[in-house]
């Protein structure tokens, strides 16, 4: 039994599927999905564009609920949207009439904790994120990675259970992106957190997951989970990135492969 069995499911997906209903047809976006997310896993979905990724993650978040199955956490359904589970979007919806700081202890703020706790959050996720030197800036006053570090530390402040993250550096440069990557991986290592993560970056999901998860085109089903542990040889490489090695290249080919069925 892998490190990996043992751990105690947070997230479990039984048998969902889900159909919009619109007004022409209804669209089935997501078929019989079964999967479970375990406690300190990060977890990245990928699959071709509309295969349901979104809904998946609306579905985990609490924002629609399945049309048939059910989706739990730590063994209770999910009715709705809880800070137990922190979402960040691909463009950050950031409060622009805060400033940075303002906006990461919002959830602290909204959850009533005490003024004092209010301002060890801030201050340590601003320092987490790297912003220090940015927290009474205004939003709008920061690049497109800044506002994503922020909206991370923002969900981050909630000290969720899981994280869900969609796209969540899509819009960044390259060498941003990379960054932010490093970032993340380094807030999953020292926080323990359990990520779930939609990304359309093949290299990106095997570079950072411990699970990666392939969706089919729409209706969306699970066509293949990997177990992976590029992302720890990351973290004791001296340049913090992935060794791209035979695994590696025989894995991406078989996920391009899949996709591209
Ligand atoms: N609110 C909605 N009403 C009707 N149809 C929807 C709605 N949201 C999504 N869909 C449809 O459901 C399917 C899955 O969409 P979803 O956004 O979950 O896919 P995705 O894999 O996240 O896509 P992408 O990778 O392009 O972001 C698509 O066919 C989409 O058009």
């Amino acid at each position: 039994m892998g490190k990996d069995e043992k751990r105690e499911v947070i997230i479990d997906v039984q048998n969902v599927s889900l159909t919009y209903e619109t007004n022409t047809k209804p669209i089935t976006a997501l078929e019989d999905i079964n999967l479970q997310i375990k406690k300190g896993e990060f977890l990245c979905v990928l699959g071709p564009s509309g295969c349901g990724k979104s809904t998946l993650l609306k579905i985990i978040a609490g924002y629609i609920i399945p049309t048939t199955g059910s989706c739990l956490m730590q063994g209770e359904p999910i009715k709705g949207p809880d800070w137990h589970r922190g979402v960040v979007f691909q463009s950050p919806t950031l409060y622009p009439w805060m400033s940075v700081r303002k906006n990461i202890e919002y959830g602290p703020r909204v959850r009533s904790l005490p003024q004092d706790e209010i301002k060890r959050i801030g201050q340590h996720y601003l320092e987490q994120v790297g912003l220090i030197e940015f927290g009474d800036k205004a939003t709008f006053e920061l690049s497109g990675g800044m506002k994503q570090r922020v909206a991370l530390a923002r969900a981050l402040a909630n000290e969720p259970e899981v994280i869900l993250m969609d796209e969540p550096f899509g819009a960044l440069d390259a060498l941003t992106r990379v960054n932010m990557q490093t970032l993340i991986r380094n807030i999953w290592k020292d926080t323990k957190s359990t990520i779930f993560m939609i990304t359309h970056d093949i290299d990106e999901a095997l570079s950072l997951g411990t699970k990666v998860v392939v969706m089919s085109k729409t209706p969306g089903k699970i066509l293949k989970e990997f177990s992976l542990d590029f992302t720890y040889t990351a973290m004791t490489n001296k340049n913090g990135r992935v060794k791209v090695g035979e695994e590696y290249i025989k894995i991406k080919e078989e996920i391009v492969d899949i996709i591209s069925q």
